[in-house]
């Protein structure tokens, strides 16, 4: 697939967001896209997605199947998860029972089986984006476009996301991704480009960050100060912390009453 001198602009006269921008998107590789508020990241995605088609310039080579995670999921259709799921799945050209089927797994492995049967208008905003990403990933599209789609996830699903990327990858699809989190599959992306002024421009990929450290606990009820707490649902605590420092807030914990439940790269 190749970007070839694409530019876009909103209205006849208005600025160009994107101009001049060529790149390559081979198959099986992960590519990550950078650049700060507003610099037109989003606006790239709809171009790699085909939901939007450039003002100028060409773009070449997209595969039939292409899944899109916006970053805001438009929610307000009478349909239960499942029902919207299975619905998208035969657009995908999926056979019934295969899309029934891949619903029901998708929504497991994302941890929301239980809210098949939910109208869409009742989940909460993470089960929604777990629904957002479970209907991208269905019909194992050849190109997968994410938009800031970890947001909103939990711990569980977000290291789920994680795993069916590179399941893609390695199947030859292309995945094309932004995300706030710098550490987001760090070190695994074949090519960086960042978004700057209108252009698009190679971008050495980020450094491997350095290891953290996920500690889950329980029976506590003073939060510790250092490191970023996940989770605290059902009087337990999901926490990561720099690995140099886990010795330190292992023992706060411990001497807070916390039980340690499991520490986990
Ligand atoms: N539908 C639209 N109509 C008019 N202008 C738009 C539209 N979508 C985006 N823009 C403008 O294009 C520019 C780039 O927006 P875009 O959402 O692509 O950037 P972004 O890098 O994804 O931003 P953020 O980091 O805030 O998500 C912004 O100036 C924005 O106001």
């Amino acid at each position: 697939m190749r970007f070839e001198g694409v530019g876009r602009r909103y209205g006849p006269r208005g600025p160009w967001v994107l101009r001049g921008v060529g790149f390559a998107l081979p198959a099986g590789t992960l590519v990550r896209i950078g650049g700060g508020n507003g610099s037109g990241k989003s606006t790239l995605l709809r171009l790699v997605a085909g939901i939007d088609a450039p003002g100028e310039g060409r773009i070449t080579g997209r595969p039939a199947r292409t899944a899109y995670v916006p970053e805001r999921f438009p929610a307000a259709l009478p349909l239960t998860a499942a029902g919207y799921l299975v619905h998208l799945g035969r657009i995908q050209g999926l056979d019934r029972r295969t899309a029934r089927a891949r619903a029901g797994e998708w929504l497991e492995r994302f941890g929301a089986a239980g809210y098949r049967d939910t109208p869409l208008a009742e989940l909460s905003k993470g089960t929604s984006q777990k629904v957002a990403v479970a209907q991208a990933l269905l019909a194992e599209p050849g190109l997968l476009v994410l938009d800031e789609a970890w947001t909103g996830l939990d711990a569980a699903a977000r290291t789920e996301l994680d795993r069916a990327v590179r399941e893609r990858v390695a199947a030859g699809a292309r995945v094309v991704f932004v995300d706030h989190d710098p550490r987001r599959l760090a070190g695994e992306p074949d090519a960086a480009y960042e978004v700057t002024q209108g252009r698009v421009r190679r971008a050495e990929p980020a450094p491997v960050p350095p290891p953290r450290l996920r500690i889950t606990a329980s029976g506590g009820t003073e939060l510790p100060a250092d490191g970023t707490v996940e989770d605290t649902r059902d009087g337990r605590l999901t926490l990561t912390v720099a690995a140099e420092h886990s010795d330190k807030v292992l023992r706060t914990l411990l001497d807070t009453g916390w039980h340690i439940e499991g520490v986990r790269p």
